[in-house]
């Protein structure tokens, strides 16, 4: 009988609060194709300013946040892009660099830090005296916090060298930061100083932030103006978007000040899951939100069996692999949720390794 559910999927799968909720329904709203939207305005005010770029753009998700910053910053045919094997734009998003953008895609191996090692970047950048056969480098796409190494936080230090790379090559830099919050309090570096080295960053408001809907990407006037013609062009230009926008005004008051909290519950859950036999969690990596959860005898214990036997108890997670679990912690998961999911994974792992005892 399930007691109560924990969901435990993604950072994505927040309600909006009651006070986001009186906000959307109470928001001043406005064409925001035929003029602009008050609210969108006052959100993307904020967040310009928040990030130290000279403005952003309200879009739908943060694919399509992704998708337009590589779009305008590859505006033209042949251009390439430098980016991580095991990013979210490569992995994630469809291709759709290639298959709508147009734009080749140069991966470099993603290492456990999320980072891709800097000489192997200026190695990868295309050799302008060889445009006959080569794309032309354009951009380099960083991810901050990056999601498939678990959420590692890039330092700042990092972010800056790529910049410089980029920077003597002539390059742009775009920082995926759909989490990019949740790097700014776990490094305990200022949002503005963590993308300073960036020319464009997208923003997720639908995930740690916790608003039901959206992204913002930053950048110069003239590239935010260009990207808002190409989010008409792909269909997201939106009409009365205040509704959304007051929502995640509101978690920006709201939910900026949890990511501390949500951090500090992802490491007790993280230490109470390596502490079980047959489980293994790298806790010194749980850095911000995120859990990779390992089994170490596979052929009892798999991911689809745990998930299976946690769902009976209201824990929903998402494995990764046959052998490994993903685990997201946000601002509606309390401490005695953390608890109750240590126990009901005690309870699960039990049954799945040792049948005969219970
Ligand atoms: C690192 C990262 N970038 C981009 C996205 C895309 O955001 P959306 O789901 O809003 O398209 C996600 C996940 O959703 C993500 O984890
Ligand atoms: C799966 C991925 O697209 C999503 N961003 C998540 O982290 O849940």
């Amino acid at each position: 009988m399930v007691m109560r559910t924990v969901d435990l999927r993604s950072d994505t799968v927040t309600k909006p609060t009651d006070a986001m909720r009186e906000a959307m329904s109470s928001a001043e709203v406005d064409d925001d194709v035929l003029g602009y939207d008050p609210t969108a305005r006052r959100l993307e005010e904020e967040m310009a300013k928040m990030t130290g770029k000279e403005a952003a753009l309200f879009v739908p998700s943060g694919t399509m946040g992704n998708l337009i910053c590589v779009m305008v910053h590859c505006d033209v045919r042949g251009s390439e892009v430098i980016l991580g094997d095991n990013c979210h734009i490569h992995v994630y998003e469809n291709g759709g660099i290639s298959t709508i953008g147009g734009v080749h895609p140069k991966t470099i191996k993603n290492e456990e830090d999320g980072t891709m090692d800097l000489g192997d970047i200026e190695a990868a950048i295309r050799d302008p005296k060889g445009s006959t056969f080569y794309p032309s480098t354009r951009l380099i796409c960083l991810e901050n916090t990056h999601a498939n190494s678990g959420g590692r936080c890039l330092s700042v230090e990092y972010t800056d060298r790529v910049g410089e790379i980029a920077k003597r090559h002539g390059l742009k830099v775009h920082i995926d930061g759909a989490r990019l919050f949740n790097a700014s309090i776990a490094l305990g570096v200022s949002v503005h100083r963590l993308v300073q080295a960036a020319d464009s960053v997208s923003v997720c408001l639908s995930k740690g932030l916790g608003a039901p809907i959206g992204s913002v990407i930053v950048g110069s006037h003239s590239f935010i103006e260009k990207a808002k013609t190409l989010r008409k062009t792909l269909g997201g230009g939106m009409r009365q978007i205040g509704v959304l926008c007051a929502a995640a005004l509101v978690a920006l008051q709201e939910n900026l000040p949890k990511l501390q909290l949500d951090h500090k519950k992802t490491k007790l859950l993280a230490e109470g899951l390596n502490q079980m036999k047959g489980i293994r969690v790298n806790v010194a990596a749980v850095e911000t939100n995120m859990i990779f959860m390992d089994m170490e005898d596979r052929s009892k214990l798999t991911a689809e069996k745990l998930r299976k036997s946690l769902n009976e108890y209201g824990i929903l997670v998402i494995p990764e692999n046959s052998s490994r679990i993903r685990m997201v912690v946000h601002h509606q998961i309390t401490i005695s949720d953390v608890h109750y999911t240590l126990s009901c994974f005690q309870q699960a792992v039990q049954m799945i390794q040792e049948p005969s005892r219970n």
